[in-house]
């Protein structure tokens, strides 16, 4: 998918031309900088160090990088398959939590397969094609997302997010933040309140960038004040997006989303997760086996560029936790609002 001028926010990922373009979401907020990837190295490097970050976001930059890491494969059939598998593996190699990054690469090499026997040319183009069909998909999952979202909320609402589930997480339009951007099509106005989201900040540098961008009403918060919000009576909704979501509901999210989760329950405000069908696996029984992905201690004692902890501290660094499903009011895909029992229901309305 191309640049698309009518997306209402900066596009964190896109095809453009022979490669793939990044908006490096490290620089955000004071720096605007495109990188252009040629290889799947690169693409790994962007994935691992969240030059691109987002559950879908990665998933999407994970198939472009399989592209540019067949296209220049010789006609040979026997090196072309196992590199395919190589190259998948590796891409998948670069974080562990979101599952949109394994879905989408074994979405693209099944497709793949069912060409065998065809040209390795024929082969190559049917990889772009699928993994452009994610991209574009992803696009209309959010859209759909914020659809169902928006029949949850109402005009005026104050609504607490954490982390960033917007457009920069995805192709556009984001899930979490999806109905923000519906609602400013309506004329609908919420009050916005960004958790910053230590230790990396994709509230403080993303969300209320995003959303600022797009002239919605945005106000950030530091994580440890969500409490107070809530209790101040300014929050009617909590949205979240999620990095998998288990076949019994549990959910893997940014870390500190399960505290939100406790503190929205403690107040009686709904606290709903946005996960598109691609987030959510059913191959994986409970919150209890979702791999969560441990990150550099600089992160939390040096985040910043300078240092905010004595030298050598011990450093603990989830980049996820897990929010137990009794905790979850709603998770809203694009075939409408799911609720409790998850695990039937998950299974009901992904398997048709
Ligand atoms: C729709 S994005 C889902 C998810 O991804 C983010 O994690 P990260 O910034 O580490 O890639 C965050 O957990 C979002 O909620």
């Amino acid at each position: 998918m191309k640049f698309n001028q009518a997306i209402p926010h900066p596009q964190s990922v896109f095809w453009q031309e022979d490669h793939l373009v990044l908006l490096d979401q490290r620089r955000l907020p004071t720096e605007t900088v495109y990188l252009h990837l040629t290889t799947p190295e690169e693409v790994w490097e962007a994935i691992a160090t969240l030059a691109v970050r987002g559950a879908p976001a990665i998933g999407i930059a994970a198939v472009y990088g399989l592209y540019l890491g067949v296209r220049g494969l010789p006609d040979q059939e026997e090196i072309f398959w196992a590199e395919l598998e190589r190259i998948a593996d590796f891409l998948n190699s670069a974080r562990p939590t979101a599952v949109n990054l394994s879905w989408a690469l074994k979405r693209v090499v099944n497709k793949a397969k069912t060409f065998k026997g065809e040209p390795v040319s024929s082969v190559k183009q049917a990889i772009l094609n699928e993994a452009t069909a994610i991209h574009e998909e992803d696009v209309r999952v959010c859209r759909q997302i914020g659809e169902h979202l928006l029949t949850l909320l109402q005009d005026g609402m104050g609504i607490l997010t954490h982390c960033n589930a917007g457009g920069l997480a995805t192709g556009a339009y984001g899930t979490a933040l999806a109905p923000l951007y519906l609602a400013r099509e309506r004329g609908w106005k919420f009050k916005v309140f960004a958790d910053e989201t230590r230790p990396v900040l994709q509230g403080a540098r993303l969300t209320a960038y995003e959303l600022m961008q797009a002239g919605i009403d945005v106000t950030l918060i530091c994580d440890n004040m969500a409490g107070a919000v809530m209790k101040q009576g300014w929050v009617q909704a909590v949205i979240v997006g999620t990095d998998r979501v288990a076949a019994n509901g549990d959910v893997a999210n940014k870390i500190g989303t399960y505290s939100v989760a406790v503190l929205a329950k403690a107040h009686g405000i709904p606290f709903y997760v946005a996960a598109p069908a691609s987030s959510i696996d059913l191959e994986t029984e409970t919150g209890e086996q979702i791999p969560i992905e441990q990150r550099s201690p600089e992160e939390v004692v040096a985040g910043m560029g300078k240092p905010i902890a004595p030298e050598g501290v011990q450093v603990y660094n989830p980049a996820f936790d897990v929010t137990p499903a009794e905790y979850v009011t709603a998770i809203i895909t694009e075939y409408g609002v799911i609720r409790a029992p998850y695990r039937e229901n998950l299974k009901r309305v992904l398997n048709g």
